[in-house]
């Protein structure tokens, strides 16, 4: 069976753009536009030359993008002027984009109440603008704003403005739920009748996710005929965002219902990088990743439950709707008090500790596990920690140093020029190999002056945690046990780009934070493999007796 081709119309640099906290530099739209380039779009929407300097100067030069079509946003010309004599497709046309899609009014109340012009004034703006992008060697399209509500109101008006689309030359006409309020049933049936009308490989969807909808609605719209595809990495986009292109692709590209009937422009091989891609984006926009993000979110593939993973490491597919490795994701098992025998052994052999099955240590160290949870730690977010654990009971971890104490001094006065300031200070006597050392160090809290004074100096390990640092930290107040106790998780990371979790748990703020830092310290020395003191600590659980 011949595949029918759906086009990809990336709009992060646009609607993407319109994310409340997000703000893009031309530098950061050239990375992205390649980005997307490479992932196999086939249309890079740049933004809106002349609504702003950034995109003015984006649209400047051509991105030399190798597969996309760059591609600027506008709206249609003001009525009562020609397209020759309006400013703003003056900018679009100057721009180096080989496509335009321009933003046209469907709804009749948006025509009269947002525009105040005439229903024919309207129809008559939109073949105006098109037919001009035409006759300047120009891909026209048009996104039909809020064409479902103006199909509900008025449906000959709304298949008037886009057949004046159309039958003007633009290439596609774009259905957009621009507020994001319409339901998948509807999108379906209202799909299924403009198809009648006109060809869906003319046709587009644009989808807002008002109604978390945004997704199910263009798979919906896809179905039902229309074959461009309009949405953004992430799903960014004004108000709650847009149609998630990271979650589309992964559907189209892997899921029978599409896969066996159409055929987009990003190949199974360039689909593993889609987690990059996504990641990418964050790092740019400086946010943290949504970790519960379908397909490539660090928790797409983590198994917590004991029933789950023990048939998951029998077969994968038990658990897994994909394989994590077709988008660039990674199979995670946790370990927590929802854990079997399974968790824990998936855990060990990532960690690369070699255990037997059967050896009992295995059921001990799960009961430790459950016993510490319920105590307040909590091992599914700090890896390293349990990591440490497992390696401790089997008597793998080194005494690379003894804390022999530690002393925090948070005091508020008024410094050299008389302003009041609130210091932290913190003091830390350490024995590396017998040799004692004694640190201090100051920050802006007492965890921050804790963590500097135990970095400063560990002596002939100080190598080896120059470049660590602390990226993130959190703090959670609960019961632990029967007691209030602080639970506090630590993210730190190197050079490499490495990052690992630990856990330190006390009715003390101060005391849980030592526990995570110490860990996060050891951690990264056994990973470094830093060479170990003479003395070797003995395993806290016993081995098994040899047969
Ligand atoms: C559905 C969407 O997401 S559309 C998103 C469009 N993107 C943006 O708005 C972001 C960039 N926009 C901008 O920088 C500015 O809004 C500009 C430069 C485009 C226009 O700025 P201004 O001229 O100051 O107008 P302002 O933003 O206040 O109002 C929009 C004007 O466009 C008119 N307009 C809106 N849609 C259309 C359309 N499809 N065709 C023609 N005119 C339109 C409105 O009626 C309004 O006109 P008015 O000022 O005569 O009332
Ligand atoms: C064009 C667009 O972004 C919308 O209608 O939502």
């Amino acid at each position: 069976m011949t595949k029918e081709r759906l086009y990809l119309f990336d709009t992060t640099l646009r609607d993407g753009a319109q994310t409340q906290g997000v703000d893009f530099s031309v530098e950061d739209k050239r990375l992205i536009a390649k980005l997307l380039d490479k992932l196999g779009v086939d249309y890079v929407e740049g933004g809106y030359p002349g609504a702003n300097p950034t995109d003015t100067n984006f649209f400047a030069e051509d991105p030399g993008l190798k597969h996309a079509v760059f591609t600027s946003f506008g709206m249609t010309k003001r009525a009562g002027r020609s397209a020759d004599n309006d400013p703003g497709l003056a900018a679009i046309f100057e721009s180096a984009a080989k496509a335009c899609c321009f933003v046209a009014k469907s709804w009749d109340f948006h025509v009269d109440v947002a525009l105040g012009i005439t229903k024919e004034e309207n129809i008559e703006t939109i073949a105006d603008t098109v037919r001009a992008t035409v006759e300047r060697g120009r891909e026209a399209m048009i996104d039909a704003e809020h064409f479902f509500d103006g199909y509900k109101a008025n449906p000959e008006f709304a298949m008037a403005c886009l057949k004046a689309a159309i039958d003007n030359g633009a290439r596609w006409a774009v259905l957009c739920d621009t507020n994001g309020g319409t339901l998948p049933h509807e999108i379906t049936r209202i799909v299924s009748e403009v198809v009648k009308e006109i060809p869906g490989e003319r046709l587009g969807i644009h989808c807002h996710n008002d109604t978390e909808n945004a997704v199910a609605n263009t798979l919906a719209a896809v179905n039902a005929g229309v074959r461009q595809i309009q949405g953004t990495l992430n799903g960014l986009g004004e108000r709650c965002g847009n149609a998630n292109m990271v979650s589309l692709i992964p559907t189209l590209l892997l899921k029978p219902e599409f896969a066996d009937r159409f055929e987009i422009g990003v190949s199974l091989d360039q689909l593993k990088e889609i987690t990059h891609v996504s990641r990418t984006l964050d790092e740019l926009l400086n946010r943290a990743p949504d970790r519960y993000a379908p397909y490539v979110g660090e928790s797409a593939f983590a198994s917590k439950a004991g029933i789950h993973v023990s048939a998951l490491l029998k077969d994968p597919a038990t658990y897994e709707h994909v394989p994590p490795e077709s988008v660039g994701n990674k199979r995670r098992v946790l370990i927590s008090d929802q854990s079997g025998r399974s968790n824990v052994l998936a855990q060990l052999e990532a960690a690369g500790i070699d255990v037997d099955a059967k050896d009992p240590r295995v059921q001990q160290l799960l009961d430790e596990v459950k016993e510490r949870e319920y105590l307040g730690y909590s091992y599914d977010g700090a890896e390293a920690s349990f990591e440490l654990l497992a390696r401790r009971a089997l008597g793998e971890v080194p005494d690379y140093f003894t804390v022999d104490s530690f002393r925090v001094l948070v005091e508020r006065r008024y410094n050299a020029v008389g302003k009041l300031v609130t210091v932290s200070e913190a003091t830390v006597k350490v024995r590396v190999e017998g040799q004692k050392l004694i640190s201090v160090g100051e920050g802006n809290g007492p965890i921050n002056a804790l963590d500097e004074a135990l970095r400063k100096d560990l002596g002939r390990y100080q190598s080896y945690i120059d470049e660590m640092r602390l990226v993130d930290f959190k703090v959670r107040i609960l019961t632990g046990g029967t007691e209030a106790v602080t639970r506090v998780l630590i993210e730190t990371a190197d050079k490499s780009g490495e990052r690992w979790f630990t856990v330190g748990v006390s009715p003390n703020i101060v005391d849980a934070s030592f526990q995570a830092l110490l860990d996060s310290i050891i951690y990264k020395l056994m990973r470094e493999n830093a060479p170990a003191p003479e003395t070797k600590r003995k395993p806290t659980l016993k081995a098994p007796a040899s047969s």
